[in-house]
């Protein structure tokens, strides 16, 4: 099978904190959708569950120790080069302090502001569920 037509499964972490800002950050350049902004994750690995592979992403990723965590929604989306399935987590506890590691820019914005960003073709099923739990 051509590694084009496997799934990449993907933990996603919708980081909100006290005052209901979402963390959000942006893709580096050369990545695939870079340039583009995200929520933070990543693969989920072999022999790992989703919930280990979100608190694995978010300590390497965002700085933070995930305590309390609910499933928001699951998106397959097919790009023209690859196909992925996004498992994401809304994150309502944590402990540290929440910072981009790995050099990408980051911020926090609140819900309403999220429309401004642009964020790749999956993530509108994402922005779309915020919208309607809110
Ligand atoms: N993290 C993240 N990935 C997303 C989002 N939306 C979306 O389509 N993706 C796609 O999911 C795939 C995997 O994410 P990733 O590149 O962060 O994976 P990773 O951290 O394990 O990095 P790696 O490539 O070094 O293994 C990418 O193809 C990416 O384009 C999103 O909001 N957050
Ligand atoms: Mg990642």
């Amino acid at each position: 099978m051509s590694k084009g037509s496997q799934v990449v499964h993907v933990a996603v972490g919708v980081i909100e904190d006290e005052q209901g800002r979402l963390f959000i950050s942006r893709r580096a350049s050369e990545r695939h959708q870079g340039g583009k902004w995200e929520f933070p994750g990543g693969k989920v690995e072999q022999g790992e569950s989703v919930q280990q592979a979100l608190a694995r992403e978010l300590r390497e990723e965002c700085n933070i120790d995930v305590e309390q965590c609910a499933p928001l929604t699951v998106v397959e989306h097919r790009y023209a080069d690859k196909a992925v399935r996004l498992d994401v987590w809304l994150v309502t506890r944590y402990r540290g302090q929440a910072k981009q590691l790995e050099g990408q820019e980051w911020r926090w914005v609140a819900r309403h502001e999220l429309e401004a960003y642009q964020f790749p073709d999956a993530n509108i099923a994402i922005l779309d569920c915020l919208r309607a739990t809110q």
